[in-house]
């Protein structure tokens, strides 16, 4: 996605821009597909109203209330349950190209698995955004089937803003997915969604 990345400060100075908070929350998991290809981390993302994937979060305006104290308002929100989440978490900002004027900061969380479980549950029975805003949380396939199935095909999908972005570079930068593993996923899905739009209309 265009635009570019700027520092907390810069972004903080820009008040006539919009400001939003996402989170990627992730955990290590010993489960096993099938019981035997290994889980390894549960990464949680939702599918939105607009039907595009992205992360938990939203608008904040920091002349009312810190980055990190309206993420947590948004997390409550779209999870019914209040993660702390502090400036420890914060990863980067980014300078939408459009639509213009907004600023787009990215938090990374890790958890434990019942943590995250806890927060499974927790969204369908107390979210408020549960079944408007959020249509459901999903977990991320780290994995790639031989079919291409898994990662590949997640990434084929559409995002939200630059979620698919922020996915990525975290899933590199916690190394939760190899940079080989990565890298195919993202020549596969490339192929994916070059031959779904190639298909007779
Ligand atoms: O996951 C995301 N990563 C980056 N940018 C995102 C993500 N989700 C939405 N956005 C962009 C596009 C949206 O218009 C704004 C506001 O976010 P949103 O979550 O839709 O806002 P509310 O929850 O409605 O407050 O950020
Ligand atoms: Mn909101
Ligand atoms: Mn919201
Ligand atoms: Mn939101």
């Amino acid at each position: 996605m265009a635009g570019k990345d700027i520092t907390r400060e810069d972004a903080l100075s820009r008040l006539d821009h919009k400001h939003a908070c996402h989170i990627l929350l992730y955990a290590d998991s010993r489960a096993k597909l099938f019981g035997k290809i290994p889980i390894k981390h549960i990464v949680l993302m939702q599918m939105r109203f607009d039907g595009l994937l992205g992360f938990p979060g939203g608008l904040v305006k920091p002349s009312e209330e810190s980055l990190e104290a309206g993420l947590c308002r948004e997390l409550q929100e779209e999870l019914g349950v209040a993660v702390p989440v502090t400036i420890d978490h914060y990863v980067s900002s980014h300078l939408a190209q459009s639509p213009p004027h907004l600023i787009l900061h990215f938090y990374c969380k890790k958890i434990t698995e019942a943590e995250l479980l806890e927060i499974e549950r927790a969204a369908v029975s107390n979210a408020v955004d549960h079944g408007l805003e959020v249509m459901g949380l999903t977990r991320v396939p780290l994995y790639t089937l031989r079919n291409g199935g898994g990662l590949p095909w997640f990434l084929s999908h559409s995002f939200i803003s630059n979620s698919r972005a922020q996915l990525l570079e975290a899933l590199r930068r916690l190394d939760l997915v190899s940079p080989q593993t990565l890298e195919e996923a993202v020549q596969k899905a490339e192929e994916m969604r070059c031959t779904v739009k190639t298909e007779p209309q």
